[in-house]
C-alpha cells in the first residue's frame, strides 16, 4: 500500500478542494484496483504570507505554487491540487499536470447584501475586487462604479462586504461552489461583460512526471473536454505573458462549428480571448474556432497582438 502525500495550501478553499479530489480519487482507486492511501500535508506559500499588497505588485500567481512545487521535486509530497487559474503557464522541469477534472462554472459573480445585480447597482457604487481583469471589464461596462481593492481568502472577502461598506464584491463562482457557499451568489456576470480568468473553474493535479503509477490513476480522473478548453486558454495566456496578473481573460468551450465555417459540422474548440486596459477604456476581444488547442490559443493571441495588445500590456507593467 503506497501513501500519496498531497501538498495543500492551508486556506479553506485549498483544503476543501484537495479533500474533494482525494474523495474522488479514492473512489477511482476502489473501482480500478489501485492500492493507494492519501495524506494531506499543509504548506505555507509566499502568496499566503503576503496578503496586504496587490498580487501584481509582488510577482503574480507563481507565488502560490512555488513552495509546493519545490516540496514535490524534493519528494516531500507526491501530488498537489491547484486552482488552474493560479498555475503559471509553464511548469518546472520534472513536474507535469496529471489531470484536469471536470470543470465547474467559470463565470464571475456578484455578491451584494441587498440582492442587486450588476445593472441595479446605484450610480457610483463601491465594488470590491483586486483583480485587474475584473475591474477593467467592469469599468468598461459601468464606468460610474468605484472599483476598490479587496484581498484575502474568499471568507475574509465576504466579511469585508459587510465590514468595509462595499455595495458589492466580485468573486469566482467556482470558489463559492466548492465551499458550499453558492447561496451567497446574488447574480452571475455574463462572460460577454466579464470574461473569466484563464483556467477559472478548473483544477489541475500536479505530480512528478516520472510517477507512472500515480499518473495512471490521474489519467482516469482527467476530463478531456475540460483539458482541451484549459489548454487553449493557457496557451493564449502563455503567448501574451508569463503569468502575471494583468487584465487578460479567456474562455474556451467545445461547440459544433456552424455551417458557414471551414470546419462546418465538426466538434471544435471555441476560444474567446481578451486584453483590456486597467481603466477599461480599451477592451480587445477575439473569438476563433479550431481543432488544436495550442494552435488556437496562439491564433487568438496573435489576433490581439495585431490589434495592439502588447502595447496595453506594456502600460500595465509600467503602472506596477
Ligand atoms: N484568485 C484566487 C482564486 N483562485 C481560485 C479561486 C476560485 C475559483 C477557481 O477555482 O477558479 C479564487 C478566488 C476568486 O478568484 O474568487
Amino acid at each position: 500500500m503506497r501513501t500519496i502525500v498531497v501538498g495543500s495550501r492551508q486556506s479553506a478553499l485549498a483544503l476543501t478542494q484537495t479533500g474533494q479530489v482525494i474523495d474522488d480519487l479514492k473512489k477511482l482507486c476502489q473501482e480500478h484496483g489501485f492500492e493507494f492511501e492519501f495524506e494531506v500535508k499543509k504548506i505555507v506559500t509566499k502568496g499566503d504570507r503576503i496578503l496586504d499588497v496587490t498580487l501584481s505588485k509582488v510577482g503574480g500567481k507563481g507565488l502560490f505554487v512555488k513552495e509546493i512545487e519545490q516540496a514535490m521535486l524534493a519528494g516531500e509530497i507526491d501530488m498537489a491540487v491547484h486552482s488552474m487559474k493560479d498555475m503559471p503557464s509553464i511548469l518546472p522541469d520534472g513536474l507535469t499536470n496529471g489531470a484536469v477534472p471536470r470543470r465547474v462554472d467559470p463565470r464571475d459573480c456578484l455578491i451584494t447584501l441587498d440582492g442587486k445585480g450588476i445593472d441595479d447597482l446605484p450610480q457610483g457604487a463601491r465594488v470590491g475586487t483586486s483583480s485587474l481583469r475584473r475591474s477593467s471589464q467592469l469599468k468598461a461596462y459601468r464606468p460610474d462604479l468605484e472599483l476598490e481593492p479587496v484581498r484575502g481568502n474568499i471568507d475574509s472577502r465576504l466579511k469585508k462586504l459587510e465590514t468595509e461598506g462595499f455595495q458589492a464584491i466580485l468573486l469566482a463562482a467556482a470558489g463559492l461552489y466548492r465551499m458550499g457557499w453558492e447561496d451567497r451568489i446574488t447574480s452571475y456576470i455574463p462572460a460577454d461583460i466579464c470574461l473569466p480568468a484563464v483556467g477559472q473553474g478548473a483544477l489541475g493535479i500536479e505530480c512528478r512526471e516520472d510517477d507512472e503509477e500515480l499518473l495512471k490513476l490521474l489519467a482516469l480522473y482527467n476530463d478531456k473536454e475540460s483539458e482541451m478548453a484549459v489548454a487553449a486558454e493557457r496557451r493564449f495566456l502563455g503567448v501574451l505573458n508569463g503569468g502575471c496578473q494583468v487584465p487578460i481573460g479567456a474562455h474556451a468551450i467545445l461547440v459544433k462549428a456552424p455551417e458557414e465555417h471551414t470546419l462546418a459540422g465538426q466538434n471544435v474548440i471555441q476560444l474567446t480571448g481578451m486584453v483590456g486596459s486597467p481603466e477599461g477604456d480599451v477592451i480587445l476581444k477575439e473569438t476563433l474556432l479550431g481543432l488544436d488547442p495550442v494552435k488556437l490559443g496562439e491564433e487568438v493571441a496573435g489576433k490581439l497582438i495585431e490589434r495592439g495588445a502588447e502595447k496595453i500590456l506594456e502600460q500595465v507593467k509600467e503602472i506596477d
